[in-house]
C-alpha cells in the first residue's frame, strides 16, 4: 500500500464515513487511460480496461460504518478537546487514540467533517418542516454540537474552538443599552429587520418570500423589499432580494445557556468568527454581509451571552445574517439537475470566478476551510443562462456568476501560521487535515479547489468509490482514497486539456501542491480574467 510521506506512522485512528452522493450522471470511463500524478497501486489495477457506464443516481448512504484510516489521527496541542457531555457518544465514533505526544496528555481529536446535503437538497428548500428536511438531507456535520435531531452516533464537533476569531471592535455597555432591548425577540414573523453594516444606525425592513435553503445550524430565507403601487397599475415593484440566514441553535445548546458550557462558547465564538470575518470582504465573488437584525452580533465579542445577560433567563437571541441574494442556489444543486453537463467554457469561467474569491481571502490572511460546491452560489439559473453563456461569454463580461459563501469555518492566519482544527467536509478535506497534523490553510484551500475542478470536468466526486469499483474498493472509505491520493481521470482520461493541470497540481502532496496564487497565473484562469470588467 502506497502512504503518503505525511503518514508513515499508521496507528490506526478512527473516522466515520458514509456513502457519498455521487454528482455523476453518465460517466463512461477508459480507466486503462488516465494516470494520476500520485502513485497508482496494485489495486488500482483491478479497475484497469473496463469501459462502464455508471446509472445515473445520487446514491447516500448510512452512517453505519466505521473505517480505519490508514494514517494516525495524531492530537496536536493545539487542537481543541472533545469536551466531555456534548452528546457525543464516544462509544459509538470508535476510540479517542492517546498519542506521543509530550504535550497532549490529552484525547485524540476527531475529525470535524461536514457533510454535504443528499440528493434532495432543492425539494428541500420549501420545506417548512425542519426537523423532517434534516433528516431528509442526509447532513452530517459537525459542529461539536448536535444538530436538530441527528441521530447520536454522527459526530458533531464544532470548529476551532482553540482559534480566535480576530475580532477586534468592542463598545462599551452604554452604547448597547438601546440595541440590547430593541430586536430581542422577534414580532411579527412574516418580515425581517436588518441594521445595514454601512450604517448600523440606519435599519431596513424585508418581507420573507419563503425558505431557500439549509445549513446544519440556519435556515436560509429569501426575503424582498418592494415599492408598494408604483407602477401604473398599482402594482409593487420588487427593488430588492436579499438572502436572510437565521441561525439555529441546537438543543444542547439551549439547555446549555444558563452554565455558559465550553459548547455556549464553542458556538458562541464560531458564530462571531463568522460574522467578523464577513464583515471585511468586498469582493464581487463573495457573499455580501449586508445587515444584522441587532447590531450587538457584530460588536461584541460574546453577543449571545451579553444578550442573555440583559434578558436574563429569556430565550436566546434570534440571529438573522441578511446577505446579497443568489438566485441560481448552490453549484452541487445545479449540477446534479443539469443532465446535459457544463460546458468547458462556462466550466472555466466559474472555476476562474472562485479562484478570484479564494486568492482575494488568502490575500487577506483568511483561510475558508469548507471550499465546495455546496458553498458556490450561482447567481444565475444555470439551466437559463448556460446557453445564452455559451452563444457568447463576453456578454457576462460585466457581472459575477457567483459568490462563495458560507464563512462558519474560516480562519484569520499569519503568514506562516498553521491551522491545527480538523474541519471541513469529508470529500473536500486534505491528506494533512485526516492525519491531524498542522496544516497550512492554504494549501489545504487549494486542495478543496482542485477537488471542485475536478468535480465540474469530470461530473464526480475524485475520492468517491470509482466507477466499476471490486467490491473490495467499494468498502473502502472516502479518507482511505484522499490519504492515498488515489483518484484519476475517467471521461478526460488521455484527452488534451489545460484545466487537468491545475487538478493534478492541487490533488497532490503538499510539498507540490499549488496554491491559489500558482492556479491565478495559469493561462486557464488568466484568460478569463482579463476579460472580467467586474475585476477591475
Ligand atoms: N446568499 C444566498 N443566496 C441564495 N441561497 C443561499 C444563500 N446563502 C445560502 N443559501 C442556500 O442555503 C444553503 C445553506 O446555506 P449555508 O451554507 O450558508 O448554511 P450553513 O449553516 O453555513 O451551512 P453548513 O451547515 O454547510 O455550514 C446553501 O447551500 C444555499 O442553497
Amino acid at each position: 500500500m502506497a502512504v503518503d510521506d505525511e503518514g508513515d506512522a499508521a496507528d490506526g485512528g478512527t473516522v466515520r464515513s458514509s456513502g457519498t452522493p455521487q454528482l455523476a450522471r453518465i460517466v463512461t470511463t477508459n480507466l486503462g487511460g488516465g494516470v494520476p500524478p500520485a502513485q497508482i497501486n496494485d489495486e488500482n489495477e483491478e479497475q484497469n480496461a473496463t469501459a462502464t457506464v455508471t446509472t445515473p443516481q445520487l446514491p447516500h448512504g448510512g452512517f453505519d460504518k466505521i473505517q480505519t484510516l490508514p494514517t494516525p489521527m495524531l492530537y496536536t496541542p493545539m487542537s481543541p478537546r472533545i469536551p466531555q457531555g456534548l452528546g457525543i457518544d464516544l462509544g459509538k465514533v470508535g476510540p479517542l487514540v492517546e498519542t506521543n505526544n509530550q504535550n497532549s496528555g490529552a484525547p485524540l481529536q476527531q475529525l470535524q467533517v461536514r457533510k454535504r446535503r443528499g440528493p434532495k437538497g432543492k425539494g428541500l428548500q420549501n420545506s417548512q418542516n425542519l426537523d423532517d428536511a434534516l433528516k431528509l438531507e442526509h447532513r452530517i456535520v459537525s459542529e461539536l454540537v448536535q444538530p436538530v435531531n441527528l441521530s447520536p452516533q454522527r459526530i458533531v464537533s464544532l470548529p476551532t474552538v482553540s482559534e480566535e476569531s480576530g475580532f477586534t471592535e468592542k463598545v462599551g455597555a452604554g452604547e448597547l443599552g438601546e440595541e440590547l432591548g430593541g430586536e430581542f425577540t422577534v414580532g411579527d414573523d412574516s418580515y425581517i429587520t436588518g441594521y445595514l453594516l454601512r450604517d448600523l444606525n440606519s435599519s431596513v425592513t424585508w418581507e420573507k418570500v419563503k425558505q431557500i435553503g439549509r445549513g446544519n445550524f440556519s435556515v436560509v430565507k429569501l426575503c424582498h423589499r418592494k415599492l408598494v403601487g408604483e407602477q401604473p397599475k398599482g402594482e409593487d415593484r420588487i427593488l430588492e432580494y436579499v438572502a436572510v440566514k437565521q441561525i439555529i441553535y441546537p438543543p444542547d445548546l439551549v439547555q446549555a445557556k444558563r452554565d455558559r458550557t465550553e459548547l455556549f462558547s464553542q458556538f458562541e465564538s464560531s458564530l462571531t468568527r463568522e460574522l467578523s470575518v464577513l464583515q471585511q470582504l468586498h469582493h464581487p465573488c463573495i457573499v455580501q454581509f449586508l445587515a444584522i437584525n441587532n447590531p450587538v452580533f457584530v460588536r461584541e465579542r460574546t453577543p449571545i451571552s451579553r444578550l442573555l445577560e440583559v434578558h436574563g433567563d429569556g430565550v436566546l437571541p434570534v440571529c438573522d445574517i441578511v446577505m446579497s441574494y443568489s438566485k441560481g442556489g448552490d453549484l452541487l444543486n445545479a449540477l446534479t439537475e443539469r443532465n446535459s453537463g457544463v460546458a468547458l467554457p462556462l466550466v472555466q469561467r466559474i472555476f476562474a470566478e472562485l479562484t478570484t474569491a479564494v486568492r482575494y481571502l488568502h490575500g487577506r490572511g483568511i483561510v475558508h476551510r469548507d471550499l465546495k460546491l455546496e458553498n458556490v452560489l450561482l447567481n444565475y439559473d444555470l439551466q437559463e443562462f448556460a446557453t445564452a453563456f455559451e452563444a457568447d461569454p463576453l456578454q457576462f463580461a460585466d457581472t459575477p456568476l457567483i459568490q462563495l459563501t458560507d464563512f462558519g469555518l474560516c480562519k484569520q492566519v499569519a503568514a506562516d501560521e498553521l491551522c491545527t482544527a480538523r474541519c471541513g467536509s469529508e470529500d473536500y478535506v486534505s491528506p494533512e487535515i485526516l492525519m491531524g497534523i498542522p496544516y497550512d490553510g492554504r494549501l489545504s484551500d487549494s486542495w478543496a479547489l482542485g477537488v471542485i475542478m475536478y468535480c465540474l470536468l469530470e461530473d464526480m466526486l475524485p475520492f468517491d468509490v470509482p466507477p466499476n469499483a471490486t467490491p473490495r474498493q467499494r468498502q473502502r472509505a472516502t479518507s482511505h482514497r484522499i490519504a492515498r491520493f488515489e483518484w484519476r481521470w475517467f471521461k478526460w482520461a488521455g484527452k488534451p486539456l489545460n484545466a487537468k493541470e491545475i487538478v493534478e497540481r492541487t490533488l497532490t502532496r503538499r510539498n507540490q501542491r499549488w496554491n491559489v496564487d500558482d492556479i491565478s497565473q495559469t493561462r486557464y484562469i488568466q484568460d478569463v480574467v482579463e476579460t472580467l470588467t467586474f475585476l477591475l
